[in-house]
């Protein structure tokens, strides 16, 4: 019997990166929290202590902060994708390198009716993600979001289901439907383009609107047939993304027994539940989408 080193990586998880671009009085932020980590001949330095392929988690971080003036930050998936460029081509022994990016967004905050050019309110919708993957197999972009809360008050139900002795759900014509929805595309750029011609800034809000749009205006027969709706109609509109990827936890909002008081509950009061909840989720994919590759190999689950 032998003990054999199996997968490796190793890099600096989670450092908060503040980008302020302050050529003019009207300054931009960018706020995000990124991830790097290196694959390779890194062996040694797991089993002899041998550190002389090694990076320095430190240095990973600093080339982060260094980049982010230097080539600037013009969306995460083109950040991650600067970073990840940089370690594989430049760095000797470092065969890939998988970059994570979250990003909180702000907006500006405006005094007596107009926009402020210095000061924002942190927006308290969604966390933007995405997830860069460089090697020698090639180059992997995944963009997303997470905590997006989204909540429908009518045009959801959950009948006809199957039953045996341990169901007690009632069958529902009107529900609330509520989530908190993650959700990843991989851009696959079409035959003649490349990676650096998707304008990733362009297409997250626009990806963002389609999910909302579907969540808001499909009848909902249960939260799955929703999401099939809003990845279909992704990949619909966008030729160059090739699969999406949901995760979608039912936030339960269950009407709550007032009769018991004597008042009628017409679907207007509800114990909003906070756990358990159910945990829905779906790929949806061309049939005919390239290879995935690495671009789903994670380092620390943060996109
Ligand atoms: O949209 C739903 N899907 C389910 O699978 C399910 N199961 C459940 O109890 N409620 C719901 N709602």
């Amino acid at each position: 019997m032998a003990i054999i080193l199996g997968d490796i990586q190793y890099g600096k998880a989670e450092s908060r990166l503040v980008r302020i671009v302050r050529d003019t009085p009207r300054h931009e932020i960018r706020d995000l929290n990124v991830t790097t980590a290196l694959r390779g001949p890194f062996q040694n330095a797991y089993l002899e202590g041998d550190q002389s392929n090694v990076l320095p988690t430190d240095t990973q971080k600093n080339t982060a902060y260094a980049f982010a003036k230097s080539k600037g930050i013009t969306s995460p998936e083109a950040f991650g994708l600067e970073l990840a460029h940089h370690f594989v081509h430049d760095v000797d022994p470092v065969e890939g390198a998988r970059i994570e990016v979250e990003e909180y967004a702000w907006e500006r905050a405006v005094v007596d009716g107009a926009e402020h050019d210095h000061t924002w309110l942190r927006k308290g919708q969604e966390v933007r993600t995405a997830a860069i993957t460089v090697d020698a197999t090639g180059e992997y972009v995944i963009g997303g979001l997470k905590d997006l809360v989204l909540l429908k008050s009518t045009g959801s139900e959950f009948t006809g289901f199957l039953k045996d002795e341990y169901t007690t759900l009632p069958e529902e014509k009107d529900r609330i439907m509520a989530t908190a929805l993650q959700a990843q595309w991989r851009f696959a750029p079409t035959a003649g383009q490349s990676l650096d011609d998707i304008d990733f800034e362009a297409v997250y809000p626009e990806i963002k609107a389609i999910m909302v749009k579907h969540f808001a205006t499909l009848h909902s027969l249960a939260l799955q047939q929703t999401l099939w709706a809003m990845g279909k109609a992704v990949l619909e509109a966008f030729d160059f993304i090739a699969e999406v990827r949901l995760k979608a936890p039912n936030k339960h909002h269950f009407t709550y027994d007032i009769g018991r008081f004597g008042i009628e509950n017409k679907q207007e009061v509800f114990w909003a539940a906070d756990r358990p909840y159910g945990l829905i989720e779906a790929q949806v994919t061309r049939d005919d989408a390239p290879d995935a590759g690495e671009a789903w190999r994670f380092s620390a689950g943060l996109a």
